[in-house]
Protein backbone atom coordinates (compact mmCIF):
# COMPACT_ATOMS: atom_id res chain seq x y z
CA UNK A 1 0.00 0.00 0.00
CA UNK A 2 1.58 3.76 -1.15
CA UNK A 3 2.14 5.76 1.96
CA UNK A 4 0.21 8.85 2.25
CA UNK A 5 2.22 12.25 1.40
CA UNK A 6 1.32 14.98 3.84
CA UNK A 7 2.27 18.78 3.07
CA UNK A 8 3.68 20.71 5.85
CA UNK A 9 4.24 24.33 6.34
CA UNK A 10 6.93 24.68 8.69
CA UNK A 11 7.95 28.12 9.92
CA UNK A 12 10.97 29.12 12.67
CA UNK A 13 10.77 32.86 13.63
CA UNK A 14 14.27 33.85 15.02
CA UNK A 15 16.03 37.14 16.42
CA UNK A 16 16.94 38.15 13.20
CA UNK A 17 15.19 36.33 10.51
CA UNK A 18 11.81 34.34 9.67
CA UNK A 19 12.81 31.02 8.12
CA UNK A 20 10.44 29.22 6.45
CA UNK A 21 9.92 25.39 4.31
CA UNK A 22 7.07 23.18 2.57
CA UNK A 23 8.07 19.28 3.04
CA UNK A 24 6.29 16.62 1.22
CA UNK A 25 6.30 14.32 4.89
CA UNK A 26 10.04 14.94 5.69
CA UNK A 27 11.01 16.09 2.34
CA UNK A 28 12.11 19.43 1.57
CA UNK A 29 10.22 21.14 -1.39
CA UNK A 30 10.83 24.80 -0.94
CA UNK A 31 13.04 26.96 1.62
CA UNK A 32 13.31 30.65 2.17
CA UNK A 33 14.92 32.80 4.88
CA UNK A 34 13.36 36.28 5.26
CA UNK A 35 16.08 38.53 7.12
CA UNK A 36 14.73 41.42 9.14
CA UNK A 37 17.24 44.16 10.02
CA UNK A 38 17.42 45.77 13.09
CA UNK A 39 15.55 49.07 11.75
CA UNK A 40 12.78 46.80 10.60
CA UNK A 41 12.39 44.92 14.03
CA UNK A 42 12.76 47.80 16.52
CA UNK A 43 9.82 49.87 14.37
CA UNK A 44 7.81 47.55 16.86
CA UNK A 45 7.52 47.88 20.67
CA UNK A 46 7.09 43.89 21.70
CA UNK A 47 7.47 40.26 19.77
CA UNK A 48 4.14 39.91 19.74
CA UNK A 49 3.55 43.26 17.84
CA UNK A 50 5.51 41.47 14.92
CA UNK A 51 2.99 39.16 14.52
CA UNK A 52 0.78 40.90 11.44
CA UNK A 53 4.07 41.97 9.87
CA UNK A 54 5.82 38.32 10.23
CA UNK A 55 2.81 36.17 8.87
CA UNK A 56 2.55 38.55 5.87
CA UNK A 57 6.04 38.46 4.77
CA UNK A 58 5.69 34.68 4.58
CA UNK A 59 2.72 34.67 2.90
CA UNK A 60 3.87 36.94 0.24
CA UNK A 61 7.18 34.62 0.31
CA UNK A 62 4.84 31.36 -0.59
CA UNK A 63 3.14 33.22 -3.18
CA UNK A 64 6.25 34.15 -4.34
CA UNK A 65 7.43 30.56 -4.75
CA UNK A 66 4.37 29.75 -6.09
CA UNK A 67 3.12 27.83 -3.06
CA UNK A 68 -0.83 27.04 -3.21
CA UNK A 69 -1.43 26.98 0.68
CA UNK A 70 -4.73 25.32 -0.14
CA UNK A 71 -2.96 21.74 -0.37
CA UNK A 72 -1.32 21.59 3.08
CA UNK A 73 -1.86 19.41 5.42
CA UNK A 74 -0.72 20.75 8.52
CA UNK A 75 1.55 24.10 9.76
CA UNK A 76 4.35 23.28 12.41
CA UNK A 77 5.80 26.42 13.92
CA UNK A 78 8.84 26.61 16.29
CA UNK A 79 7.60 26.77 19.53
CA UNK A 80 8.33 29.79 21.98
CA UNK A 81 8.63 30.56 25.68
CA UNK A 82 5.87 28.48 27.71
CA UNK A 83 5.94 26.27 30.80
CA UNK A 84 8.96 24.36 30.60
CA UNK A 85 7.91 20.91 29.46
CA UNK A 86 9.42 17.67 28.32
CA UNK A 87 10.45 17.76 24.34
CA UNK A 88 8.32 16.35 21.86
CA UNK A 89 5.25 17.31 19.59
CA UNK A 90 2.54 19.19 20.65
CA UNK A 91 -0.95 20.70 19.07
CA UNK A 92 -1.25 24.01 19.39
CA UNK A 93 -4.45 24.67 21.59
CA UNK A 94 -6.16 27.60 23.72
CA UNK A 95 -4.32 27.70 26.62
CA UNK A 96 -0.75 27.61 24.75
CA UNK A 97 -1.70 30.66 22.44
CA UNK A 98 -2.66 32.69 26.01
CA UNK A 99 0.60 31.62 27.54
CA UNK A 100 2.00 32.50 24.02
CA UNK A 101 0.09 35.92 23.73
CA UNK A 102 0.96 37.01 26.90
CA UNK A 103 4.84 35.29 27.35
CA UNK A 104 4.26 33.54 30.43
CA UNK A 105 8.17 32.87 30.35
CA UNK A 106 9.13 35.92 28.55
CA UNK A 107 9.35 37.20 25.10
CA UNK A 108 11.23 35.75 22.03
CA UNK A 109 10.94 35.52 18.34
CA UNK A 110 9.53 31.92 18.47
CA UNK A 111 6.65 32.84 20.27
CA UNK A 112 5.23 33.71 17.30
CA UNK A 113 6.21 30.05 15.73
CA UNK A 114 2.79 28.19 17.16
CA UNK A 115 0.66 32.12 16.63
CA UNK A 116 1.00 32.21 13.01
CA UNK A 117 1.16 28.79 12.50
CA UNK A 118 -2.36 28.52 14.08
CA UNK A 119 -3.53 31.83 12.39
CA UNK A 120 -2.37 29.79 8.66
CA UNK A 121 -4.04 26.25 10.31
CA UNK A 122 -6.94 27.51 11.06
CA UNK A 123 -8.23 29.27 8.00
CA UNK A 124 -7.39 25.92 6.06
CA UNK A 125 -8.82 23.65 8.71
CA UNK A 126 -5.57 21.24 9.27
CA UNK A 127 -3.80 20.71 12.57
CA UNK A 128 -1.43 23.45 13.51
CA UNK A 129 1.88 21.98 15.77
CA UNK A 130 5.34 22.79 17.70
CA UNK A 131 8.31 21.15 18.19
CA UNK A 132 10.65 20.61 20.84
CA UNK A 133 10.00 24.60 22.51
CA UNK A 134 12.85 26.73 24.14
CA UNK A 135 11.79 25.84 27.03
CA UNK A 136 12.61 22.39 27.17
CA UNK A 137 14.20 21.13 30.43
CA UNK A 138 16.57 18.43 30.85
CA UNK A 139 18.14 20.04 33.63
CA UNK A 140 20.43 18.88 36.73
CA UNK A 141 19.15 19.56 39.95
CA UNK A 142 22.59 21.21 40.77
CA UNK A 143 22.51 23.02 37.45
CA UNK A 144 19.37 25.09 38.68
CA UNK A 145 21.18 26.46 41.51
CA UNK A 146 22.21 30.23 40.72
CA UNK A 147 23.62 31.13 44.01
CA UNK A 148 21.14 33.44 45.18
CA UNK A 149 18.36 32.00 46.69
CA UNK A 150 15.98 34.40 45.17
CA UNK A 151 16.56 33.42 41.88
CA UNK A 152 16.43 29.72 39.90
CA UNK A 153 18.65 29.20 36.84
CA UNK A 154 16.44 28.15 33.83
CA UNK A 155 16.47 25.98 30.87
CA UNK A 156 15.80 28.48 27.83
CA UNK A 157 17.71 27.00 24.96
CA UNK A 158 17.56 26.00 21.02
CA UNK A 159 16.45 23.16 21.98
CA UNK A 160 14.84 22.01 18.67
CA UNK A 161 18.27 23.13 16.77
CA UNK A 162 20.84 21.35 19.38
CA UNK A 163 18.57 17.98 19.46
CA UNK A 164 18.63 18.14 15.75
CA UNK A 165 22.06 18.47 15.53
CA UNK A 166 23.02 16.18 17.98
CA UNK A 167 21.18 13.71 16.51
CA UNK A 168 23.01 14.39 13.26
CA UNK A 169 26.19 13.99 14.29
CA UNK A 170 25.35 11.06 16.15
CA UNK A 171 24.01 9.30 13.18
CA UNK A 172 26.77 10.13 10.79
CA UNK A 173 29.89 8.24 13.78
CA UNK A 174 27.18 5.10 13.33
CA UNK A 175 26.63 5.93 17.67
CA UNK A 176 23.81 6.45 19.12
CA UNK A 177 22.32 10.15 20.51
CA UNK A 178 21.66 8.48 24.06
CA UNK A 179 25.35 7.10 24.35
CA UNK A 180 27.34 10.40 23.58
CA UNK A 181 28.34 13.23 25.69
CA UNK A 182 28.64 16.58 23.49
CA UNK A 183 28.42 20.20 23.91
CA UNK A 184 26.53 21.51 21.12
CA UNK A 185 27.48 25.84 20.59
CA UNK A 186 24.44 27.27 18.79
CA UNK A 187 25.28 30.36 17.60
CA UNK A 188 22.61 32.42 16.05
CA UNK A 189 21.36 35.86 17.34
CA UNK A 190 21.25 34.40 20.70
CA UNK A 191 23.80 31.42 21.56
CA UNK A 192 23.25 28.98 24.08
CA UNK A 193 25.95 26.02 24.68
CA UNK A 194 24.33 23.06 25.68
CA UNK A 195 25.66 20.18 27.44
CA UNK A 196 24.09 16.60 26.09
CA UNK A 197 24.96 14.06 28.51
CA UNK A 198 23.42 10.90 27.17
CA UNK A 199 20.81 11.87 25.76
CA UNK A 200 19.57 14.83 27.98
CA UNK A 201 20.80 18.69 28.37
CA UNK A 202 21.99 18.73 31.83
CA UNK A 203 23.30 22.29 31.95
CA UNK A 204 22.70 25.33 29.41
CA UNK A 205 23.19 28.99 29.77
CA UNK A 206 19.42 30.41 29.81
CA UNK A 207 20.28 32.24 25.74
CA UNK A 208 17.84 34.87 26.57
CA UNK A 209 17.60 36.38 29.45
CA UNK A 210 20.79 37.58 30.56
CA UNK A 211 23.32 34.13 31.15
CA UNK A 212 26.67 33.30 28.97
CA UNK A 213 28.03 34.71 25.74
CA UNK A 214 27.41 38.34 24.55
CA UNK A 215 25.61 37.12 20.79
CA UNK A 216 25.02 39.33 18.12
CA UNK A 217 21.96 40.94 19.60
CA UNK A 218 21.98 39.71 23.16
CA UNK A 219 24.27 41.23 26.30
CA UNK A 220 24.37 37.69 28.08
CA UNK A 221 25.99 37.78 31.82
CA UNK A 222 26.79 41.21 32.37
CA UNK A 223 28.26 42.53 35.95
CA UNK A 224 25.04 42.19 38.16
CA UNK A 225 25.95 45.09 40.60
CA UNK A 226 26.26 47.41 37.62
CA UNK A 227 22.97 46.15 36.50
CA UNK A 228 21.61 46.84 39.43
CA UNK A 229 22.88 50.44 39.51
CA UNK A 230 21.71 51.39 36.29
CA UNK A 231 18.33 50.02 36.78
CA UNK A 232 18.26 52.12 39.55
CA UNK A 233 19.62 55.35 37.90
CA UNK A 234 16.41 56.33 37.15
CA UNK A 235 17.08 56.69 33.48
CA UNK A 236 15.40 53.95 32.23
CA UNK A 237 12.20 52.44 32.22
CA UNK A 238 11.98 48.48 33.18
CA UNK A 239 11.22 47.30 29.03
CA UNK A 240 14.10 49.68 28.12
CA UNK A 241 16.41 48.15 29.99
CA UNK A 242 15.10 44.39 28.94
CA UNK A 243 15.59 45.74 24.96
CA UNK A 244 19.14 47.11 25.89
CA UNK A 245 20.10 43.44 27.22
CA UNK A 246 17.85 41.42 24.75
CA UNK A 247 17.42 42.88 20.98
CA UNK A 248 20.01 45.85 21.42
CA UNK A 249 22.72 43.71 23.18
CA UNK A 250 25.76 42.25 22.40
CA UNK A 251 27.09 43.74 18.81
CA UNK A 252 24.41 45.48 17.87
CA UNK A 253 24.65 47.42 21.38
CA UNK A 254 28.67 47.92 19.82
CA UNK A 255 28.64 48.35 16.74
CA UNK A 256 25.14 49.04 15.55
CA UNK A 257 24.41 45.97 13.81
CA UNK A 258 23.24 42.24 14.47
CA UNK A 259 25.00 41.03 11.08
CA UNK A 260 28.05 39.29 11.33
CA UNK A 261 29.23 39.58 7.58
CA UNK A 262 28.88 42.90 8.04
CA UNK A 263 30.81 43.28 10.73
CA UNK A 264 33.48 40.65 9.20
CA UNK A 265 33.44 43.70 6.12
CA UNK A 266 34.11 46.00 8.67
CA UNK A 267 36.71 44.22 9.81
CA UNK A 268 38.56 43.30 6.87
CA UNK A 269 38.28 47.03 5.80
CA UNK A 270 40.34 47.88 9.16
CA UNK A 271 37.93 48.99 11.65
CA UNK A 272 39.62 48.19 14.92
CA UNK A 273 36.76 48.16 16.90
CA UNK A 274 34.58 45.82 15.09
CA UNK A 275 37.80 43.37 15.51
CA UNK A 276 38.03 43.62 19.23
CA UNK A 277 34.49 43.46 19.60
CA UNK A 278 33.96 40.53 17.34
CA UNK A 279 36.98 38.47 19.01
CA UNK A 280 35.74 39.16 22.33
CA UNK A 281 32.34 37.23 21.20
CA UNK A 282 34.43 34.15 20.07
CA UNK A 283 36.25 34.63 23.27
CA UNK A 284 33.24 34.16 25.61
CA UNK A 285 31.67 31.37 23.71
CA UNK A 286 35.10 29.43 24.16
CA UNK A 287 35.01 30.36 28.00
CA UNK A 288 31.10 28.96 27.88
CA UNK A 289 32.55 25.63 26.17
CA UNK A 290 35.35 25.16 28.55
CA UNK A 291 33.32 25.87 31.64
CA UNK A 292 30.64 23.13 30.19
CA UNK A 293 33.57 20.61 29.66
CA UNK A 294 34.11 20.90 33.47
CA UNK A 295 30.46 19.78 34.04
CA UNK A 296 31.22 16.72 32.30
CA UNK A 297 34.32 16.05 34.25
CA UNK A 298 36.13 16.86 30.93
CA UNK A 299 35.16 13.51 29.10
CA UNK A 300 33.52 15.09 26.05
CA UNK A 301 33.10 13.17 23.15
CA UNK A 302 32.91 16.45 20.82
CA UNK A 303 32.07 19.72 20.56
CA UNK A 304 29.73 20.95 18.01
CA UNK A 305 29.47 24.66 16.76
CA UNK A 306 26.24 25.65 14.78
CA UNK A 307 23.70 28.19 13.67
CA UNK A 308 24.46 31.16 11.43
CA UNK A 309 27.36 32.46 12.86
CA UNK A 310 29.36 29.07 12.12
CA UNK A 311 29.41 30.21 8.87
CA UNK A 312 32.02 32.63 9.60
CA UNK A 313 35.60 31.01 9.21
CA UNK A 314 37.24 33.61 11.94
CA UNK A 315 34.94 33.07 13.67
CA UNK A 316 35.33 29.78 14.42
CA UNK A 317 38.77 29.66 14.14
CA UNK A 318 38.80 32.23 16.99
CA UNK A 319 36.41 29.84 19.44
CA UNK A 320 38.28 26.42 18.15
CA UNK A 321 41.70 27.52 18.94
CA UNK A 322 41.03 28.46 22.22
CA UNK A 323 39.07 24.80 23.16
CA UNK A 324 40.17 22.20 20.27
CA UNK A 325 42.35 20.64 22.75
CA UNK A 326 39.16 19.65 25.54
CA UNK A 327 37.79 17.45 22.15
CA UNK A 328 37.26 17.46 18.37
CA UNK A 329 35.37 20.26 16.71
CA UNK A 330 32.68 19.39 14.63
CA UNK A 331 31.04 22.37 12.38
CA UNK A 332 27.69 22.36 11.31
CA UNK A 333 26.74 25.50 10.15
CA UNK A 334 23.07 26.65 9.93
CA UNK A 335 20.42 24.97 11.32
CA UNK A 336 18.23 21.38 10.93
CA UNK A 337 15.38 23.16 12.65
CA UNK A 338 13.10 23.06 9.94
CA UNK A 339 13.90 19.44 9.20
CA UNK A 340 13.20 18.78 12.72
CA UNK A 341 9.87 20.62 12.67
CA UNK A 342 8.55 18.36 9.62
CA UNK A 343 10.02 15.47 10.88
CA UNK A 344 7.76 16.11 14.32
CA UNK A 345 4.51 16.86 12.83
CA UNK A 346 4.75 13.56 10.30
CA UNK A 347 5.46 11.52 13.23
CA UNK A 348 2.15 12.95 14.53
CA UNK A 349 0.69 12.71 11.35
CA UNK A 350 1.69 9.05 10.33
CA UNK A 351 0.12 7.80 14.57
CA UNK A 352 4.05 7.04 14.85
CA UNK A 353 3.24 9.75 17.69
CA UNK A 354 0.84 11.10 19.46
CA UNK A 355 0.51 14.78 19.50
CA UNK A 356 1.15 16.09 23.46
CA UNK A 357 -1.32 17.93 25.27
CA UNK A 358 -0.18 21.41 26.83
CA UNK A 359 0.23 22.15 29.29
CA UNK A 360 1.87 18.82 30.37
CA UNK A 361 -0.08 17.69 33.48
N1 LIG B 1 28.17 33.40 5.98
C1 LIG B 1 28.11 33.91 7.20
N2 LIG B 1 29.24 34.29 7.84
C2 LIG B 1 29.20 34.82 9.09
N3 LIG B 1 28.05 35.02 9.78
C3 LIG B 1 26.90 34.67 9.18
C4 LIG B 1 26.86 34.11 7.88
N4 LIG B 1 25.57 33.85 7.57
C5 LIG B 1 24.83 34.27 8.64
N5 LIG B 1 25.62 34.76 9.59
C6 LIG B 1 25.23 35.39 10.86
O1 LIG B 1 24.50 34.52 11.69
C7 LIG B 1 23.61 35.31 12.52
C8 LIG B 1 22.21 34.78 12.40
O2 LIG B 1 22.18 33.41 12.68
P1 LIG B 1 20.82 32.60 12.62
O3 LIG B 1 20.22 32.75 11.29
O4 LIG B 1 21.12 31.22 13.15
O5 LIG B 1 19.98 33.42 13.72
P2 LIG B 1 18.42 33.49 13.97
O6 LIG B 1 17.79 32.22 13.46
O7 LIG B 1 17.89 34.76 13.45
O8 LIG B 1 18.36 33.57 15.54
P3 LIG B 1 18.45 32.35 16.57
O9 LIG B 1 19.32 31.30 15.91
O10 LIG B 1 19.07 32.90 17.83
O11 LIG B 1 17.06 31.87 16.81
C9 LIG B 1 23.67 36.75 12.00
O12 LIG B 1 24.54 37.54 12.80
C10 LIG B 1 24.25 36.53 10.60
O13 LIG B 1 24.93 37.70 10.13
C1 LIG C 1 15.57 31.52 23.83
C2 LIG C 1 16.56 30.53 23.32
C3 LIG C 1 16.87 30.77 21.94
C4 LIG C 1 17.61 32.06 21.80
O1 LIG C 1 18.53 32.35 22.58
O2 LIG C 1 17.25 32.78 20.86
Amino acid sequence: MQEQTYRILVINPGSTSTKIGVFDNDTLIMEKTIRHSTEAINEFPSIIDQFAFRKQTILEALDEEGMNISKLSAVCGRGGLLRPIEGGTYSVNEAMLADLRKGVSGQHASNLGGIIANEIAEGLNIPAFIVDPVVVDELDPIARISGFSLIERKSIFHALNQKAVARRYAKEKGRRYEDLRLIVTHMGGGITVGVHKEGRVVEVNNGLHGDGPFSPERAGTVPAGDLVELCFSGQYYRHEIMKRLVGQGGLVSYLGTNDAVTVEKRIQKGDQQAEMVYDAMAYQVAKEIGSASAVLHGKVDAIILTGGLAYGKGFVKAISDRINWIADVAVHPGENELQALAEGAVRVLNKEEEAKIYPAL
